[in-house]
């Protein structure tokens, strides 16, 4: 890429930021979405069954918005999370991105769309290569979507990242292990936003830490949404984490959403039995 098509890059995301910002329009549309895992028998030497992990699920995502997508291990949540990056098999339906359909798209030109949306995930200990320094951890991705930049270019990102996330430059040489949970997590935010994407899928990830350390990763999230007008799709298992960062709430329950609110709606006037039991679940202060 030559350094005048990076700047038109630069400058048509910068563009597109300020319009999420100002617009309040759909930037995800997923419908009737089913991912079905076929599930073979060795004996019979054939698929005798499937496992309809998702099954014909609707929901819309405003831009710079958070929908929270809450069920109990095994819903689906994950698996929907992982078809809008194509990393599950979609069975059926249509996944639209700015009124683009994603899902049928092969590969190749997905790949601009692959650098807009990113993934944050829940164990920032397994997710990341424990024999990568931080700065090959953030920068991979630089790598793969700004092949033109050099290593110099590419160090100034990564510590301008890590002092977004609340860490230090200096950071960059040292390995995850040594870091704490919560700061291992910042170091995933770091990578997923080291591409300038405009959404994000936060698969749980802040179940593996610490209730206050929670609190400071869902803050970071919430401050780095206001600044870079980002839009989430935050995955959790607990309507707790989602209550204060989500607008909408999907709860979801054997691969099918059983209940779409605003999370004050969700929280005030639980519509389905399944959310209630959700709710009892959450622990009282
Ligand atoms: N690659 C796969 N092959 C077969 N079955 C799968 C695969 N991935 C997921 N499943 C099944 O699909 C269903 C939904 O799984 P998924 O991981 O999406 O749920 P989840 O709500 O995210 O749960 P968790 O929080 O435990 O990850 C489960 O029954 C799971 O076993």
């Amino acid at each position: 890429m030559t350094q005048s098509t990076h700047k038109e890059e630069r400058n048509s995301s910068e563009l597109s930021k300020s319009e999420i910002r100002n617009s309040n329009s759909e930037i995800l549309t997923v419908s009737g979405l089913r991912v079905y895992f076929p599930i073979y028998s060795p004996f019979l030497r054939t698929v005798t069954d499937h496992v309809k992990a998702v099954d014909d699920v609707s929901f819309s995502v405003k831009a710079g918005t958070t929908v929270g997508l809450v069920g109990e291990s095994g819903s689906g949540k994950t698996t929907i999370g992982r078809s809008i990056i194509k990393l599950a098999p979609i069975t059926g339906g249509q996944i639209k991105y700015r009124g683009v359909d994603i899902a049928s798209m092969p590969n190749r030109p997905f790949f601009p769309y692959r650098k807009k949306i990113q993934m944050v995930f829940q164990d920032p200990f397994n997710s990341l290569n424990p024999r990568m320094t931080i700065y090959q951890v953030i920068s991979e991705p630089l790598e793969i979507h700004f092949k033109d930049w050099n290593a110099s270019k590419r160090r100034e990102r990564v510590a301008e990242l890590l002092k977004t996330v609340g860490l230090e430059a200096d950071h960059m040489e040292r390995y995850p292990h040594e870091f704490s949970g919560g700061q291992r997590q910042r170091i995933g935010i770091a990578r997923a936003l080291a591409v300038e994407p405009e959404f994000i899928i936060c698969d749980e990830p802040v179940s593996a830490l610490d209730v206050s350390v929670q609190a400071q990763i869902v803050n970071l999230l919430q401050d780095l949404q206001a600044q870079l007008g980002l839009t989430y799709l935050f995955i959790a298992h607990d309507l707790a984490v989602v209550e204060h960062i989500s607008d909408e709430v999907l709860v979801m329950t054997g691969g099918k959403i059983v209940e779409q609110a605003s999370a004050d709606e969700i929280y005030s006037n639980p519509q389905h039995e399944y959310t209630r039991k959700l709710l009892d679940a959450v622990p009282q202060f």
